[in-house]
């Protein structure tokens, strides 16, 4: 635990320190009032007791009251800021390391887990920062201070007091063993409730139309049933050994009385003593509780703590040696790449793609098309063999460099919540807004975004919900046309749409690739008569390569699939013996 909040301290170490020192004043602030009380009741004793030297005690535990509220004030705001810039810096690290992991990072944990680490377990630990660190600093130091005065008042009943502390710790370690083991069984619940229910809403058009609301989606509801159950034993479970702890101070506190009344009747203790004890011995135990309670909480947000420094810690991808592509074409060498260690998706795949031609990619459902044109993209590295683009391993590359090289246009969009407009430019950030219109105008944008009361600057909606499937790809092709990266892929973009929208997107694409080095996951063959190189894949591997003509001759998978799709006109089948939707009259990418 103290290892992770080192970790997070060095994100703001100046204010951490700031903050810890205004903590420990106001601890001793606290505390030093009380060593005056003392003062008073051994005066009031004293046999001789002089009002003005009480009266000044009074004035001086006064003031000492207006500067410790004042210091409280201070204290709190510091506290707060510290807890707030550490838990921002920590979301901006998060955000920053999040997109320097590999792709397959993403697949391999749940959205909702990763969303949950970001908004959930960063706001647990401002918890943390921001109410129980100050508070166990400042008690711990509260209660030295009033320990040392009652040691000078007398050892023996001070030692009975403190006696109390090995006892309640004991306690303390049973419940904070057991609040790990359901902590960590909570904060799982919690976050499956959170990935469920981002499903369901995400989920909700498909759950609407198959009739599964409320509790006839059940992983919803087992996940809330379930975190219902962990929250419960978190709190029920650990609970009665924090009880015992804060009951072995009062039993503690009894026996130092029976102690004290003891020590009075042998007369080896004065009654000023006994009352210093009475009053401020109990006034030891206000902070330790403080103490017990808040590590109680300080173990169960270091849950969260430990699943946000496993995410920073998760390996990000190399840069290799940061070496910059001589061209752009691309080529694969002897690839051979699986999602998972032991099962092969491409095996020795190897082609050259020259700089500013197209090549192809087709074959049928599951056959790795686009797999290949994720491992140019270095969403993935390769286990064995090289991708290259212009001569240059992409492992040796920067994982920004060779997005930068790249342009990407698949049939699923993602537009950001934002306007038409600020969604092609996020194409490039530094376009200028007669660059923004003229991507717009050439993808055929405007054609749509002129019938909208606010044209370019109307919102999208998350994801791009207000617009349709072939709006929404005409904004992508914006996007990527302001890019002007030298390297287009191209990925199902049209096997989707209605005939009208296809001949507008057929007519940006022309645009995007005029000039490029262009990759194309092709399902309607027709689309790519034209292109160079068309690499046909079976199981992972090339069963064919050639061009449109070479490949009808040679009357192989390709031309099988040509056929099937001349005749079917419709529907994608998956399968060795697969086919591909046919649209006769579809308009070729290039021509
Ligand atoms: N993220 C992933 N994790 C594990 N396996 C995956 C992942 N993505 C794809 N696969 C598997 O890899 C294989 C190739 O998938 P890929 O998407 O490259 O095929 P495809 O030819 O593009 O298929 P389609 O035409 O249906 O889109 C399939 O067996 C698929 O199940």
């Amino acid at each position: 635990m103290i290892s992770n909040l080192f970790y997070t301290f060095k994100t703001a170490p100046a204010l951490v320190r700031k903050s810890l020192l205004s903590e420990l004043l106001h601890g001793l602030l606290v505390a030093v009032p009380t060593g005056f009380l003392l003062l008073i009741i051994q005066e009031l004793f004293s046999g001789n007791p002089v009002a003005q030297r009480i009266w000044l005690y009074v004035i001086i535990m006064v003031v000492l009251l207006g500067v410790q509220l004042w210091l409280a004030a201070k204290t709190m705001i510091g506290t707060n800021v510290m807890a707030y810039t550490l838990s921002t810096n920590l979301r901006i690290k998060l955000g920053d390391h999040l997109q320097r992991l590999s792709m397959g990072t993403f697949k391999q944990r749940d959205p909702g887990d990763l969303a949950a680490v970001v908004l959930q377990d960063v706001a647990n630990f401002e918890m943390i920062f921001a109410h129980t660190i100050g508070n166990i600093a400042g008690a711990v130091f509260a209660t030295l201070i009033i320990s040392v005065f009652l040691f000078i008042t007398d050892w023996r009943l001070a030692l009975v007091l403190l006696c109390a502390l090995p006892l309640s710790w004991v306690m303390i370690r049973i419940s904070n063993y057991l609040i790990v083991q359901q902590g960590s069984k909570h904060v799982a619940a919690r976050n499956e409730t959170s990935a469920r229910f981002l499903e369901y809403v995400q989920g909700i058009r498909h759950i609407k139309s198959f009739g599964m609301t409320g509790k006839r989606f059940t992983s919803l509801e087992t996940a809330l049933n379930d975190f219902r159950r962990a929250s419960i034993r978190t709190e029920a479970i650990p609970g009665p050994f924090v009880l015992v702890a804060g009951l072995a101070l009062e039993v503690f506190f009894l026996l130092m009385i029976y102690l004290a009344v003891t020590f009075l009747t042998n007369g080896s203790l004065t009654p000023a003593a006994v009352i210093t004890f009475l009053i401020v011995g109990y006034r030891l135990y206000e902070p330790i509780k403080i103490v017990l309670v808040d590590y109680v909480i300080l173990r169960y947000m270091n849950i969260s703590l430990d699943r946000v420094i496993e995410v920073l810690r998760t390996p990000e991808q190399s840069a290799g040696k940061g070496y910059v592509p001589a061209g752009f074409n691309i080529s694969f060498e002897q690839v051979t790449f699986g999602y998972q260690d032991d099962k092969a998706v491409l095996q020795n795949v190897s082609f050259e793609v020259p700089e500013r031609s197209m090549l192809a990619l087709v074959g049928p459902s599951g056959s790795g098309k686009t797999t290949i044109t994720a491992l140019m993209a270095r969403f993935w590295d390769v286990q064995s063999g090289s991708v290259k683009i212009g001569g240059t391993d992409v492992k040796e590359m920067d994982p920004s460099r060779v997005y930068s090289l790249i342009s990407e246009v698949f049939q699923d969009v993602y537009l950001f919540d934002d306007t038409i407009y600020n969604n092609i430019r996020f194409g490039r950030m530094d376009a200028t807004d007669e660059e923004v219109r003229d991507a717009a105008a050439r993808a055929m944008v405007l054609d749509f975004a002129w019938d909208l009361p606010e044209g370019l600057h109307a919102r999208t909606g998350e994801g791009g919900n207000k617009l349709s499937g072939g709006q929404k790809q005409r904004i992508s092709i914006a996007r990527a046309l302001l890019k002007n990266a030298p390297i287009v892929l191209l990925d199902e973009a049209t096997a989707s749409l209605d005939p009208e929208n296809e001949i507008y997107i057929q007519q940006a694409i022309r645009e995007l690739v005029k000039d490029k080095t262009v990759v194309v996951v092709a399902h309607k063959l027709a689309t790519i008569r034209h292109a160079e190189q068309i690499l046909v894949l079976q199981e992972g591997c090339i069963a064919e390569t050639g061009t449109h003509t070479q490949l009808m001759e040679k009357k192989g998978l390709y031309h099988h699939l040509w056929e099937i799709q001349q005749q079917s006109g419709g529907w994608k089948i998956t399968g060795n013996r697969s086919a591909v939707v046919s649209v006769h009259d579809t308009v070729p990418i290039v021509k």
